[in-house]
């Protein structure tokens, strides 16, 4: 199956995000790809507080959802929106969706881990001060593909991507807005980590470049195969989008020759100080 990832430099205006989105996405579909997956924070990238709660909406309301919803309808593909912000009670949800090719919301998955970090001695993140986190783990499919959705920072717990593949996922969807210092020394390696150690196919769509909010995103969206190979990439942080053929038989196929992944032994995890 053809398949791409998108980047973006989303800024602070919901409707130019969304229209700028969907030219990509169009791009990408003209070329054949039948699943597309967006970035975190698709639809606005807003580091202020005040100013994020007066532009987001609720599930219901917002554009993000309908027209994205329509597009993937229009281009008769599935379409995984890494995340969009949204008010759905007193904290904000940072949640992806998964719409297929009739339109349909076939997932949607509020990311579990957030970003409470000092990544410098000058950039920290408390994103538990906005956002609610999610609980629950989602498998969506997409054409015969199996997709485990993740966020970003979800991407340094292992163990959500082996429980994923353990209950069927080939394909990992891990979109993100990273930083650029954690980006340079940790994003590449993470991806393939989290490819190899599970035998799937990792799909990582970036946020990329300077932002309008004023933050900088480390970009290099790309695809990695299920033996940790970078199949495609953009090895940089502008705008853009890169498709990749991928055989959904080379998870078993590497599954198989590495069995790590059901080789798993429960251990006691109370050691003592000897
Ligand atoms: O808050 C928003 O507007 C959008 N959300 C983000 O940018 C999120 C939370 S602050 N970023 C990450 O999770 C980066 C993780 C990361 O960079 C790492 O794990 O190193």
């Amino acid at each position: 199956m053809k398949v791409a990832v998108i980047q973006l430099c989303s800024g602070t205006e919901i409707a130019a995000n969304i229209e700028a989105c969907s030219e990509w996405v169009r791009a990408a579909a003209a070329q054949g790809a039948e699943l597309i997956v967006t970035p975190e924070m698709t639809h606005l990238l807003q580091k202020d507080k005040a100013s994020l709660l007066a532009s987001i909406k609720s599930p219901e309301e917002d554009l993000a959802i309908k027209a994205f919803s329509a597009l993937a309808k229009e281009l008769d593909i599935d379409l995984l929106i890494g995340s969009l912000a949204l008010q759905t009670g007193q904290k904000v949800s940072n949640r992806g969706y998964l719409f297929g090719p009739d339109g349909s919301t076939k997932a949607q998955y509020d990311k579990i881990h957030l970003f409470d970090a000092q990544v410098s001695d000058t950039e920290y993140y408390r994103e538990s001060a906005t956002y609610a986190a999610g609980r629950d783990p989602v498998i969506a499919s997409a054409g015969d593909a199996k997709v485990g959705l993740s966020v970003c920072y979800d991407v340094r717990f292992p163990m959500l991507y082996r429980y994923y593949a353990q209950n069927g996922a080939q394909i990992l969807s891990i979109p993100a807005a990273f930083t650029v210092p954690t980006g340079r020394a940790h994003w590449d390696i993470l991806l393939r980590a989290r490819a190899i150690e599970t035998g799937s196919f990792v799909m990582a769509a970036a946020q990329g470049g300077e932002h309008e909010d004023g933050r900088k995103t480390y970009g290099h969206s790309k695809i990695i195969n299920p033996w940790g190979d970078i199949v495609a990439e953009l090895a940089h942080d502008k705008p853009g989008f890169v498709c990749a053929d991928i055989d959904l038989g080379e998870v078993a196929k590497a599954r198989q020759r590495i069995p790590a992944w059901s080789d798993r032994r429960d251990f006691k995890a109370d050691i003592k100080d000897t």
